[in-house]
């Protein structure tokens, strides 16, 4: 299935917050099956947000998983996002159409690496450098960097620090391919505040020109 624009919403936790989200309008929900994250959860508990699931696209976070561990997230889930150190070699091993390949962008060799996989064409996902984590730390990419990203590819998804009022303006500044948020739509850690998840959902689509502003 192609979408005329991607929106994500990430480290959803709870089967009713992910249903509402849908409604709101998302076309991914993504969970996070990473046991150091504050927002793992298991393979059971996806089952069941992907259950209740009707028009979105289910989507894995997985930070250096193993090829076994990944087989068993593609039968239960439409989308794997590889975030970790992963190389072009092991995510070859799966249907290119069911990858995310992200990158945490630190420096211009952060983009560097991100060639190859441009190159064989695999949908990519940027997000901020942080030393301590892998993801969901609330913090944005250096802006000179997202440009040079902008100029290897249109095709990326935004991430790292994006939330219900600064959305609108990334989307118009960098035109991505889709945008993704976590951290800052939470109450808690897992938890989103969905009053804010509304507005991020509402306002991306005006400035995808999916809603008139
Ligand atoms: O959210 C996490 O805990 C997480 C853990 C490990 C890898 C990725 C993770 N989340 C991803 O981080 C980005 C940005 O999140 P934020 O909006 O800045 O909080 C997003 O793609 C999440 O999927």
């Amino acid at each position: 299935m192609k979408f005329k624009m991607f929106i994500k919403v990430c480290g959803i936790t709870d089967k009713k917050q992910a249903k509402q989200i849908e409604d709101y309008g998302a076309t991914h929900i993504g969970v996070i099956h990473f046991e150091k994250s504050p927002r793992h959860i298991n393979i059971n508990k996806i089952k069941d947000i992907k259950e209740n699931l009707q028009k979105s696209k289910l989507v894995a976070v997985v930070v250096n998983p193993t090829e076994d561990l990944v087989k068993k997230l593609l039968d239960i889930t439409d989308i794997i996002q590889f975030h970790g150190d992963e190389s072009l070699e092991f995510i070859k091993k799966f249907p290119k159409e069911r990858v995310i390949k992200a990158f945490r962008i630190k420096d211009e060799n952060s983009i560097e690496k991100i060639k190859p996989f441009v190159n064989e064409n695999y949908l990519i996902l940027i997000d901020a450098y942080s030393e301590k984590e892998y993801g969901g730390t609330g913090k944005q990419i250096n802006q000179k960097l997202v440009l040079k990203v902008k100029n290897l590819t249109d095709r990326f998804i935004l991430s790292g620090g994006l939330d219900e009022k600064n959305v609108y303006e990334l989307i118009k500044k960098y035109k991505p391919f889709g945008v993704d948020a976590s951290s800052k739509l939470e109450l808690k850690p897992g938890i989103k505040d969905l009053n804010k998840v509304k507005n991020y959902i509402i306002n991306a689509k005006k400035a995808f020109g999916e809603i008139s502003e």
